[in-house]
This record gives C-alpha cells, sequence and structure tokens, in this order.
C-alpha cells in the first residue's frame, strides 16, 4: 500500500479488525507493546523504518500521532505546545514564543486561547483539547499525522472543527486517520483503506471504494451489511 504524501488516507473496517494496530506501525508505536512482532517493511522517505540503527525519536517527530481522547499534559497551554520543541533543544524564549502561536495558529485555536497560554490546558473543553493535541504534534515540524479516532470523544460542533483542520492540514501534511465513522472518512479522506480480520482488502482513491468497492466484502461493510 502507497500512502500518498500531502493527502488524506483514512482506514476504515469493523472494530478489531487491526485499523489502530496498522497506524501504530507506521511510527513504531507497537514497538511499546511487551511481545509484539511485526514483519514487512514501512518505507519512508526510502528507507525502511524497521531497520536496525533507526532514530525511534527521530522517526516519532516526523510521523506525529493525535489520540482517540486528547491527553494534553498537566501543564499550561504554553508548555504543552513547547513541549516537544524544548526536548528536541530549542531553549530561545522567543525562537520557543513563535513556534508556539504558529502552532497553535495551524490548530486553529490561537484566538481562543492567546489570551491565556499560561492557563492549565486541562481547563480547554474536550474540542480545544484535542486542538491542541494536533498544535503539539505541529510544533516539532513533522511530515506524516497519524490520527486514531481523533474525534470519537468530541461533540459534533468540535468533530466538524476538526473534520476542517484535517482538511486544511492536507496542504503541508500527509494524514492518516482511522475512523468508525463512514461519512467521516467520506467527508475527509483522498483515499480509503478497508481492513477486515487483520488483512487489508481494498485501497484506493475514496469515491472508487464507497461507491464502485472491487471486492464484494468492501460493498458489503459499505452498504452496511456487517460491522
Ligand atoms: N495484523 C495483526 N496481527 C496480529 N494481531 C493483530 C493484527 N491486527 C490486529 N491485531 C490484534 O487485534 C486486536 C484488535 O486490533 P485493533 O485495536 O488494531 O483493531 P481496530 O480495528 O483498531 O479496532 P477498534 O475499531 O475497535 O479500535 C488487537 O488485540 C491487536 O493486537
Amino acid at each position: 500500500m502507497t500512502i500518498k504524501d500531502k493527502k488524506v488516507t483514512a482506514l476504515i473496517g469493523p472494530s478489531g479488525c487491526g485499523k489502530s494496530t496498522f497506524l501504530r506501525t507506521l511510527n513504531r508505536m507497537n514497538d511499546l507493546i511487551e511481545g509484539s512482532r511485526v514483519s514487512g517493511k514501512i518505507i519512508l522517505d526510502g528507507r525502511n523504518i524497521y531497520e536496525p540503527g533507526v532514530d525511534v525519536v527521530e522517526l516519532r517527530k516526523k510521523v506525529g500521532m493525535v489520540f482517540q481522547k486528547p491527553n494534553p499534559f498537566p501543564m499550561s497551554i504554553y508548555d504543552n505546545v513547547a513541549y516537544g520543541p524544548r526536548i528536541h533543544g530549542i531553549k530561545d524564549k522567543t525562537k520557543l514564543d513563535e513556534i508556539v502561536e504558529k502552532s497553535l495558529k495551524a490548530a486553529a485555536l490561537w484566538d481562543e486561547v492567546k489570551d491565556r497560554l499560561k492557563s492549565s490546558a486541562l481547563g480547554l473543553s474536550g474540542g480545544q483539547q484535542q486542538r491542541l493535541c494536533i498544535a503539539r504534534v505541529l510544533a516539532v515540524e513533522p511530515d506524516v499525522i497519524l490520527m486514531d479516532e481523533p474525534c470519537s470523544a468530541l461533540d459534533p460542533i468540535s468533530t466538524m472543527k476538526i473534520e476542517e483542520l484535517i482538511i486544511d492540514l492536507k496542504e503541508k501534511y500527509t494524514i492518516v486517520i482511522v475512523t468508525h465513522n463512514m461519512q467521516q472518512a467520506g467527508r475527509v479522506s483522498d483515499f480509503t483503506a478497508f481492513f477486515l480480520n487483520g488483512e487489508l482488502v481494498e485501497y484506493g482513491i475514496t469515491e472508487e471504494v464507497f461507491y464502485n468497492p472491487k471486492n464484494k466484502k468492501t460493498e458489503d461493510y459499505i452498504t452496511g451489511r456487517f460491522g
């Protein structure tokens, strides 16, 4: 499967089919699970990310991740966004201010928080927290953003804001999103991959997978016969 640069790819399929597991292979998050085993290759910028000698911290900087439940750190809004750049060695206050502002703007959150950057991130609404988590990923300048059901804990208005944000972000970033919501996959993605029982069944342009699926199992899932 070739994940296209600066496009949104949606991973769909019934519960337990392996969407999240597949997503987590893309930045080696499964390495953190004891006893996990990976075969095959994931090629990013011409190099297999599972090759010996790959710096996993650098890889995860390049391939950022946003989780199902917003998980801001228990610190200020500013410090949440500055966290990654600081870890990567940026100490200059002016530079950090710039990164924080730029990332919050890109995550469509700046106007809502610019007057309370020193307040705790935990005081934000769920939708704002999720956009903060996106800003935190953007602050380390990734190439790829992985999103694991980023809207499943959010209300419809916050969901709409995140979807608009995803569409804006694909100008600069390659996005892979796991979603349970077929309408969401239809609205935000350019490409869709359908998984079933741990296998990739079909992958293609979203409209084709939705309206003209090649595989009978995809058709059955899309038309609601199971899942
Ligand atoms: N290729 C695979 N090889 C071995 N185990 C797998 C594979 N894919 C998934 N699994 C296992 O199947 C279970 C469900 O996988 P996963 O959570 O990725 O599914 P999901 O499609 O994201 O489900 P949900 O939509 O409910 O979040 C996990 O325990 C995972 O370890």
